[in-house]
């Protein structure tokens, strides 16, 4: 069974005048990268919301994990919404608290031990390159890096589906090409990723799967789709940049339905595509600063989250140990984390609020009843 899958889902916000979304069908298998796009209006927000279960759908069948959505009680909700990551143009960022103390809260409210937030926390910040920026607060920060601490914080108890809502918005070129590293990498350890964006440039380089709304239906869902077909690579000299910098045979041969790539292909040179793309200064203005991509592309290789775990485990030290999205054979990650979450939960101290803050007021001891009943719910 797909990991996400909706079935003739229909959204019709109260005050809505036409579906937000209307019939929706669709599948996505663990271990996707997917792409959401579409103009404004389209439904992509609504969509993410609808598998964060923020918004319920109107019609319509959502299973996460084989979890069927309509039938989550609503104490299980937030213990729902943990186990997925989840990120936003806007970062949302807990404006109170350092960069260190924004990550750690996510492994907080899971009831994680202090000695394994103080493994995992500087792992995963060094992992998104923000190591030195521990006791800064958000806005000590660029936009680049407030993302790389929301994707840090998303991405700390490894969520088996990573949700993000136009991560790239606000950033300039360079700096969207480091999240889409990140995302990446993510992506490489087995999170299944669904982003919405507007971004062409990297759509068109990551040739990931791409799903696009138009007015609340899909009009398109391509295994390594494009924003615009159009605008495959409208640039000859950047295809011939892209191969002088990689150094290898040219990647496509102008229609790219037509081009024979394995998915690991697909996979390893999406983000060198990008880097390429993004440093042939097509941008124009962004171009000069740039570095040579030999230098900045740093991602690509897989996070070594869960290697820098077992080592740390191995030494002795009392390690966090993440879910494994990627395991064919193994139980489902989210149901997996949610009966580790139990576990955890159960009794444990520090639990005030939702892991990006969507959970106000909820008391410790609530949070261990729903750890229990959710691991025998779920
Ligand atoms: N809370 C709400 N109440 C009523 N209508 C809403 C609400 N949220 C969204 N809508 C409507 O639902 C439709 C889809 O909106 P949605 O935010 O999902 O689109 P989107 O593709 O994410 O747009 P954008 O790219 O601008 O973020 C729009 O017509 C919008 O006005």
């Amino acid at each position: 069974m797909a990991l996400i899958s909706l079935k003739d889902v229909t959204k019709i916000y109260p005050k809505g005048s036409r579906p937000a979304l209307d019939g929706i069908n669709l599948d996505i298998e663990r271990g996707d990268f997917v792409f959401l796009v579409g103009a404004s209006g389209s439904g992509k927000t609504s969509l993410l919301r609808l598998l964060l279960r923020e918004e319920e759908a109107t019609e319509g069948e959502i299973r996460v994990a084989g979890n069927d959505l309509r039938r989550l009680k609503s104490r299980q909700i937030p213990l729902y919404r943990r186990s997925i990551g989840f990120v936003f143009q806007d970062y949302k960022l807990l404006t109170n608290k350092t960069v260190w103390q924004n990550v750690a809260f996510t492994l907080e409210v899971i009831g994680a031990r202090r000695s394994t937030i103080k493994t995992m926390v500087p792992q995963v910040l060094k992992t998104v390159g923000l190591t030195g920026k521990e006791n800064n607060y958000p806005h000590e920060l660029s936009g680049g890096e407030a993302q790389r601490v929301a994707l840090a914080r998303a991405y700390v108890n490894h969520p088996g589906i990573l949700l993000a809502d136009e991560p790239t918005g606000n950033l300039d070129p360079t700096t969207s090409l480091g999240i889409m590293e990140v995302l990446d990498a993510i992506n490489r350890t087995g999170t299944t990723i669904v982003m919405a964006t507007h971004n062409e440039e990297i759509v068109n380089s990551m040739r990931k799967r791409v799903i696009e709304l138009h007015s609340g239906h899909i009009m398109r869902d391509e295994a390594h789709g494009s924003y615009d077909s159009a605008k495959f690579f409208p640039d000859a000299d950047v295809e011939a940049k892209a191969q002088q910098a990689l150094g290898t045979a040219p990647l496509h041969t102008g229609n790219p339905q037509s081009t024979v790539m394995t998915d690991t292909q697909f996979s390893n040179e999406g983000i060198a595509r990008l880097a390429s793309s993004v440093h042939s200064g097509r941008t124009g203005r962004y171009g000069e600063v740039f570095a040579p991509v030999e230098q900045t592309l740093t991602w690509g290789k897989g996070l070594r989250l869960e290697e820098e775990a077992a080592e740390a485990e191995r030494r002795g030290s009392d390690t966090f140990v993440p879910p494994a999205p990627d395991a064919p054979s193994a139980p489902s990650p989210i149901t997996e984390h949610f009966t580790r979450i139990g576990k955890k939960t159960a009794g444990s101290p520090g639990d005030k609020q939702g892991s990006q803050g969507h959970v106000e007021g909820e008391t410790n001891s609530d949070s261990g009843k729903q750890g229990k009943n959710e691991e025998g719910a779920l």
